[in-house]
C-alpha cells in the first residue's frame, strides 16, 4: 500500500562536524540536527565542538545527542557543555526510561529491525528509530548508508511517534516516506561528500524532497 500524508514530514541531519553542514541544515529548515558522542564514528564530536556548532544559531533545528550503550557520567560532561533537546539511545527499553527521567529529556530509541514482526507494537519511549539491524562487522550500530526493506512498514500505522532511518538520501527518501507512511526521517551518510563531511547542496536536496513528499 502507498501511503500519502496530509502533515508535514519531520527531517533529522544527524553527524554534524562542521559549520558548512550546520548552517545548511539551519538555512534549508531541518528539524533536528544530530550530534554523534561515539568515538568509533566519523561522525565523533566533542561536547566542545557540539557545543560551538550549536552556538552558530538561536533557536533553529532542535539537538539531538546520539549515544552508544550510554553512560550517564557521559551525557552529563555533554550537558555540562551543550544544551541538548533529546537524547537518541542505543539500548534497552528499560535503560532508555531511565536515561529520560535521570535528565528530564525526551529520549528516543533506536531499534534495529530486520523483519515485520520485530516493529513495535505499543509505545516504548518518546520516539522510536526505526533503522536496518547492522551488519555482522559494522564497527558502528547506525550511521552504514544501509537501507532497510521498507515493505515490511506497509501497513504499519503505529499511534506513537517514530522515524525512519537507513540508507536514506536525497534520490530515495520521497519513495521512502511514500512506501512507509514514515512521519519523520533520519539520514547520515546519504548526504555526505565523503564520512563526516555533509555536503550543503544534499542537505538542501534532502529536506526539499523529504518536504514534498507530503504532497504525492
Ligand atoms: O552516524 C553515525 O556515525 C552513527 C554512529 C553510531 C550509531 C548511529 C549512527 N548514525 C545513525 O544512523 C542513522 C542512519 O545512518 P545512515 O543515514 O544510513 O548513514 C543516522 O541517521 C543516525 O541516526
Amino acid at each position: 500500500m502507498a501511503h500519502t500524508g496530509a502533515q508535514s514530514v519531520g527531517v533529522k541531519i544527524c553527524g554534524l562536524t562542521e559549520a558548512v553542514g550546520f548552517d545548511a541544515c539551519v538555512e534549508h529548515g531541518a528539524d533536528w540536527v544530530g550530534f554523534v558522542f561515539f568515538q568509533r564514528s566519523p561522525r565523533f564530536v566533542t561536547p566542545e565542538q557540539a557545543r560551538q556548532l550549536s552556538a552558530r544559531t538561536i533557536g533553529g533545528p532542535a539537538r539531538v545527542g546520539l549515544f552508544v550503550r550510554p553512560d550517564a557520567a557521559v551525557i552529563a560532561d555533554v550537558l555540562k557543555h551543550v544544551r541538548l533537546d533529546v537524547l537518541q539511545l542505543y539500548t534497552s527499553v528499560d535503560e532508555a526510561e531511565w536515561f529520560s527521567k535521570h535528565f528530564d529529556l525526551p529520549v528516543w530509541l533506536s531499534l534495529p529491525v530486520s523483519r515485520r514482526a520485530e516493529l513495535p507494537a505499543t509505545r516504548v519511549a518518546d520516539r522510536v528509530l526505526i533503522e536496518p539491524k547492522p551488519p555482522a562487522d559494522a564497527t558502528r550500530p547506525g550511521g552504514n548508508g544501509q537501507q532497510m526493506d521498507w515493505s515490511m512498514m506497509a501497513d504499519w500505522q503505529p499511534a506513537f511517534p517514530w522515524m525512519l532511518a537507513g540508507g536514506l538520501t536525497p534520490d530515495n527518501v520521497a519513495a521512502a516516506i511514500a512506501r512507509t507512511g514514515a512521519p519523520a526521517v533520519d539520514v547520515s551518510s546519504g548526504v555526505e561528500e565523503a564520512p563526516g563531511i555533509k555536503s550543503p547542496a544534499a542537505i538542501a536536496r534532502f529536506i526539499r524532497n523529504a518536504q514534498a513528499a507530503i504532497t504525492v
